[in-house]
C-alpha cells in the first residue's frame, strides 16, 4: 500500500511517466551518448522529485524504475525503482529544488557543441533571434565542480538564479537547464545545444553581427509572451 495518499501517488504516477518518457527526447535530438545525461522532475505541492536511475541504458527506463526522491537527494525507502542507485547528478538536481522554488524540472546532457563551448569555459553570445526568443541573451558559464557532493548545485543556482537563461554551460563538463517542468527543461536542452551549434558555425565564417539589447529584449518578450497558443492547449497535447 502506497505511504502517500491517493491524489499524491496520482500525481508522482504522473511525473514518473513524464519523467521516463522525457528521456527519449534526449536520444532523439541526439544529446546524449551511451547512458550519459538525465532528466528529473519535481512533484509539484510535495517536497520530492523523480530521477533517472544511475548507469541505465535509455532502453530500460520505465516510470517504475525513475527514483521517487526528497529534497535532500534520498530515494523515498519502499518507493519503486527505490532498491537501484539514482543518477550520479541527483545532489545537483535536489540542491537546484531546494533554492529555486520555480523550477519544476531539470536536465543534463553533454550534448557536442554546447559542450565544447563549456571545455572553453566561453558563454554563447546572442546572435540570432531564435537565441533571444528563448534565453534572453547569452547561456553562461557555471564553475567548474566535481560531481559528488552539491558543489554542481550551487555553482548552478549561483549562475542561473536571476539570469534569463534556463541554461548553464558547466565548464569543463556540459550542460544544466532549468524549466517550469521536465519537459520545459528538455526543451532548454535541445535549444541550447541548437544555438552552441549555429553560433559556432557562423563564428567560422566571419564575424558574428551583434543583436542590439533591446531587440534581444523585445524578441523574449514576444517569445515568453505572446508566441505560441496562449491558454497552453497546443503545447500540453504535444508531449
Ligand atoms: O556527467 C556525468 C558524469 O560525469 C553524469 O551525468 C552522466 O552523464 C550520467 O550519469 P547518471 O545519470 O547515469 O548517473
Amino acid at each position: 500500500m502506497s505511504q502517500f495518499s491517493s491524489a499524491v501517488q496520482e500525481t508522482i504516477d504522473r511525473i514518473r511517466a513524464d519523467v521516463s518518457r522525457l528521456h527519449s527526447e534526449l536520444t532523439r535530438y541526439e544529446l546524449v551518448v551511451w547512458t550519459g545525461g538525465n532528466v528529473s522532475g519535481r512533484v509539484p505541492g510535495e517536497e520530492l522529485f523523480v530521477i533517472k536511475p544511475s548507469g541505465v541504458s535509455y532502453d530500460e527506463l520505465a516510470p517504475d524504475n525513475m527514483i521517487l526522491c526528497t529534497l535532500d537527494g534520498r530515494a523515498v525507502p519502499g518507493s519503486p525503482g527505490s532498491d537501484r542507485s539514482p543518477s550520479s547528478d541527483t545532489a545537483a538536481h535536489a540542491y537546484v529544488y531546494e533554492h529555486m522554488a520555480h523550477v519544476g524540472g531539470v536536465v543534463h546532457t553533454h550534448s557536442t557543441y554546447a559542450t565544447a563551448w563549456a571545455a572553453r569555459g566561453e558563454e554563447i553570445p546572442c546572435h540570432i533571434t531564435g537565441m533571444a526568443d528563448e534565453f534572453g541573451g547569452p547561456i553562461p558559464v557555471g564553475p567548474f565542480a566535481i560531481i559528488g557532493d552539491d558543489s554542481i548545485g550551487r555553482g548552478i543556482v549561483a549562475t542561473l538564479d536571476g539570469h534569463r537563461s534556463k541554461a548553464v554551460l558547466m565548464q569543463n563538463h556540459g550542460v544544466f537547464t532549468i524549466g517550469k517542468d521536465a519537459k520545459d527543461a528538455v526543451k532548454a536542452a535541445v535549444m541550447c545545444e541548437d544555438v552552441a551549434r549555429t553560433t559556432h558555425i557562423a563564428r567560422q565564417g566571419g564575424d558574428l553581427i551583434p543583436l542590439p539589447q533591446d531587440k534581444i529584449d523585445a524578441l523574449f518578450d514576444r517569445y515568453q509572451n505572446v508566441y505560441g497558443q496562449r491558454g497552453g492547449a497546443a503545447e500540453g497535447e504535444s508531449k
